[in-house]
């Protein structure tokens, strides 16, 4: 993070949820890869790691004792069961990550995001989704990660995710994928334009134009 430009501002919390297979985390990564000041928090879980994930990288993968003395001393900012498993955001990274004055993504599930609003309501949320169940049904099945009983669960608990999106700021309707990163892209940069006019504000760096 030192590398980076620094903002007097604190950095604005960004929520992204989907269900398991829309998109979410190709979205994320591809909003990340065009710019630089925001950051994407790793999660700690307890769940398996897939073929090609990585430690530290895609989550801190613990065992279940350590999640639970982690919870235990109030690491997390926010947790929730997800499909048997245990996930949860490092409360540290969080605040750390905010005060240096950048932006964070947090790809949480609709429980987590309740915490998150409720503790900062000043977070944005962000939820996607499949044009459809075939298409969602489809993306799991060729992302290849997943055996077919973990994909049956995560197909039956997706219409009950998905009847969470109302409690969202943003939907975003992941069918053509650079559509759908257009309209991420459209969110952030309003959210920043929006910051930038109340530093100004603050700043008195506007009123030359009333003289
Ligand atoms: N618009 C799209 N059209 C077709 N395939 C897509 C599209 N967006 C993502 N995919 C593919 O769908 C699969 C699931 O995407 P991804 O892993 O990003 O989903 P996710 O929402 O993060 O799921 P999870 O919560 O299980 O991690 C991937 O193989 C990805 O390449
Ligand atoms: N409440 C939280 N949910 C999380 C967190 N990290 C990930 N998730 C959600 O879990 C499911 C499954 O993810 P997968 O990587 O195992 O497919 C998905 O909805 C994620 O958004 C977290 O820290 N807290």
């Amino acid at each position: 993070m030192t590398e980076l430009h620094v903002s007097a501002a604190p950095g604005t919390l960004y929520i992204v949820s989907a269900p398991s297979g829309a998109g979410k985390t190709s979205l994320v990564k591809a909003l990340l890869d065009s710019t630089e000041q925001i950051r994407v928090s790793v999660s700690h879980t307890t769940r398996a790691m897939r073929p090609g994930e990585v430690d530290g990288v895609n989550y801190h993968f613990v065992a279940r004792e350590e999640f639970l003395a982690m919870l235990e001393q109030d690491a997390f900012l926010e947790h929730a069961e997800v499909f048997g498993n245990l996930y949860g955001t490092s409360q540290r990274w969080v605040e750390q990550t905010l005060a240096a004055g950048l932006d964070l993504i947090l790809e949480i599930d609709w429980q987590g995001a309740q915490q998150v609003r409720r503790l900062m309501p000043h977070a944005q949320s962000i939820f996607i989704l499949p044009p459809s169940q075939e298409a969602l049904r489809h993306r799991l099945d060729n992302r290849g990660q997943d055996s077919e009983a973990i994909i049956e669960q995560r197909m039956r608990e997706a219409v009950s995710e998905m009847s969470h999106y109302v409690e969202y700021d943003y939907v975003v309707i992941n069918d053509q994928f650079s559509h759908a990163l257009e309209d991420l892209k459209a969110i952030f940069r309003a959210r920043q334009l929006h910051q930038h006019a109340q530093q100004r504000r603050h700043a008195g760096l506007l009123e030359c134009l009333l003289r």
